[in-house]
């Protein structure tokens, strides 16, 4: 009799005594009879557990290399190589689902088919909020999946836990700052002429000097240029003048996005029972904390301020126009703090100025990379300069080269693997009878889809004019726009939940590109190439110290008095 069966019978007469059984009267021929009773009744246990489990959490784990590689090896692989990982699992499942291992926790990647009937669904019952911002609970409770998920941002780790509050920020944002676009268009370009001006490397805009045909290139920061300048557009219109000028807050804007991610990340490595302690020990969280008692420092006498002017009678003198006095305007009496108000200041600004850097980085390192469309894209930009009319929003409307050269740059750069986060807050059963229980984060493989020949015709070859071309067609001339979401164009989300803030990334966006397209000639280093993206989980990011050159262009009439 060889060991294992020795211990297995050891364990038979354990488990009878402790049922009150007295195994020493039972000989070797029943003991092993029962032996065989026990393991078949544990199989048959497991086997009906199995068979009555929902189906969708048959769902395959992908990414392990060999069926005895340990979890937090592909956890730990999983932080550069997601990309990989999850075009394995969508080039076999893609039509399903497959569950793949980050290192904080499990997502439930599901097929874009099942977007369209999830995209409608409110807080309730799939909530985006909870899969961004909430944080697990340190331990275990295996009835309630949501325990075990660590959500993207940290929660109250990394102070983002203000969303779970309210939503007023995103209800500003969709009634006021969206509908206002075309009125606020001045005051956006202004503050772009202000950061141009000021932080573009080459001076001499307005074009006061004359050029001379020897002027050399400098070099452009490209990321840290655009985030400045993006920074001061977005504090214009978050905070307005004179904060928005002020060294300081545009320091805190740019910095509390960046040490938000650092400390997430981090955390995302340890255990989720020492996050409590390590927010503590991290430079980058101090310094998250740090940013915001000073913003709330700065904010909160101006709130005061603004709410003594306007209690005068209401004779505010000039009407402003920005968020913090419409979500003063739209907050209850909770949301209203001021304290709450800077916080809120600092969250908008996560999900507003680094996304739409990056956009603006990627697609001026696509630009440099196929030189051969700068001369479309001027030739549509100089024709909306050269025209005596004052500009506005509705020109930008009509930059529809440019607005897809956008889109695919997007298309090839989106800022993460993965769209459409959810939490299942209650179990969803989907049309094809698959559920997916309660607690589970969820979330669709959105740069996949772009890149499924099934979806897009050549999708590897850039190609920044296609939705240009499929705009010809007069009934899709409104269609395949930069700003506009499907069940597979998910880069801005899709649905009840888009990004409430992609149109004014937009006309930003537009403006800074066309801006550079009519001054400045720009250019990869010679000899170099498009600099590299770099992922860390499934968030991607454009190279942050890459450069290019610029010098101003030659030749360039300005028509307009005010020298756009
Ligand atoms: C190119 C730039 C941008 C990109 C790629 C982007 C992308 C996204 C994505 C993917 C979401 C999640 C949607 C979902 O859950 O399905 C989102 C949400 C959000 N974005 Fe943007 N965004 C950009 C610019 C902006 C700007 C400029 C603002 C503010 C003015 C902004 C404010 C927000 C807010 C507040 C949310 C949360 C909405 C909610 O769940 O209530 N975003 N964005």
């Amino acid at each position: 009799m060889d060991s294992t069966h020795l211990l297995n019978l050891h364990l038979v007469h354990k488990a009878l005594e402790y049922c009150g059984i007295d195994s020493s009267r039972l000989s070797g021929l029943n003991l092993q009879l029962i032996l065989i009773a026990m393991s078949t009744l544990v199989i048959a246990i497991n086997a009906i557990k199995y068979s009555t489990k929902e189906k969708q959490s048959r769902a395959p784990v992908v990414g392990y290399r060999t069926f005895i590689e340990p979890t937090f090896v592909l956890r730990g692989r999983f932080f550069q190589g997601a990309r990989q990982i999850v075009t394995d699992g969508y080039n076999k499942f893609k039509d399903g689902m497959f569950w793949i291992r980050r290192n904080d926790t499990d997502l439930l990647v599901i097929s874009t088919k099942y977007v369209d009937e999830l995209r409608g669904l409110p807080e309730s019952k799939a909530s985006p909020i909870q899969a961004h911002i909430r944080v697990g609970k340190p331990f275990l409770n295996f009835n309630d999946l949501s325990c075990r998920i660590n959500k993207n941002l940290a929660g109250k780790h990394s102070t983002t836990d203000l969303f779970l509050e309210s939503n007023l920020h995103t209800r500003v944002l969709q009634n006021r700052l969206t509908p206002n676009l075309g009125k606020l268009f001045p005051t956006i370009k202004e503050e772009l002429d202000y950061g141009m001006a000021r932080d573009l490397p080459t001076m001499g805009y307005p074009l006061t000097q004359p050029l001379s045909d020897d002027e050399s290139f400098v070099e452009l920061d490209t990321y840290k240029t655009m985030l400045r300048i993006i920074a001061r557009i977005s504090a214009r219109m978050f905070v307005g003048l004179p904060l928005c000028r002020d060294e300081e807050w545009l320091h805190i804007t740019e910095h509390y996005t960046e040490d938000v991610f650092t400390t997430v990340m981090l955390l995302r490595m340890l255990p989720k029972f020492l996050h409590s302690l390590a927010v503590w020990l991290l430079p980058s969280s101090y310094r998250v904390h740090r940013n915001l008692r000073r913003a709330k420092q700065i904010i909160g006498p101006i709130v005061k301020e603004r709410r003594n002017i306007q209690s005068q009678a209401m004779q505010s003198g000039e009407e402003r126009n920005d968020t913090l006095q419409w979500m003063m305007d739209a907050a209850t009496e909770d949301e209203g703090k001021p304290e709450k108000l800077a916080h809120r200041q600092l969250i908008m600004t996560l999900g507003a100025v680094h996304t739409t850097t990056m956009a603006v980085a990627h697609a001026l390192f696509d630009l440099c990379a196929y030189p051969e469309y700068f001369g479309t894209l001027r030739e549509e930009v100089d024709r909306f300069y050269n025209t005596e009319q004052a500009w506005d929003k509705s020109d930008l409307t009509r930059l529809v080269k440019l607005d897809s050269f956008c889109k695919e740059s997007q298309r090839f750069n989106p800022p993460a693997i993965f769209a459409f986060n959810r939490v299942a807050m209650e179990s969803l059963q989907l049309s094809d009878g698959i559920t997916i229980p309660k607690g589970t984060h969820f979330v669709v493989p959105s740069i996949n889809a772009l890149m499924d020949p099934a979806i897009i015709p050549d999708p590897n070859k850039f190609d920044p004019l296609r939705y240009y071309r499929k705009r010809l067609e007069p009934e899709e001339a409104n269609r395949h726009q930069y700003t506009m979401t499907t069940n597979t164009e998910l880069h801005f989300g899709h649905g009840r939940f888009s990004c409430p803030g992609r149109f004014f990334a937009a006309v930003e966006m537009k403006l800074i590109l066309s801006h550079l397209l009519r001054h400045y000639e720009l250019m990869l280093p010679p000899g170099r190439e498009r600099p590299v993206n770099q992922v860390a989980d499934d968030n991607i990011f454009p190279d942050v110290n890459a450069v290019l050159l610029m010098r101003r262009r030659q030749g360039v009439q300005e028509m307009r008095s005010e020298g756009v």
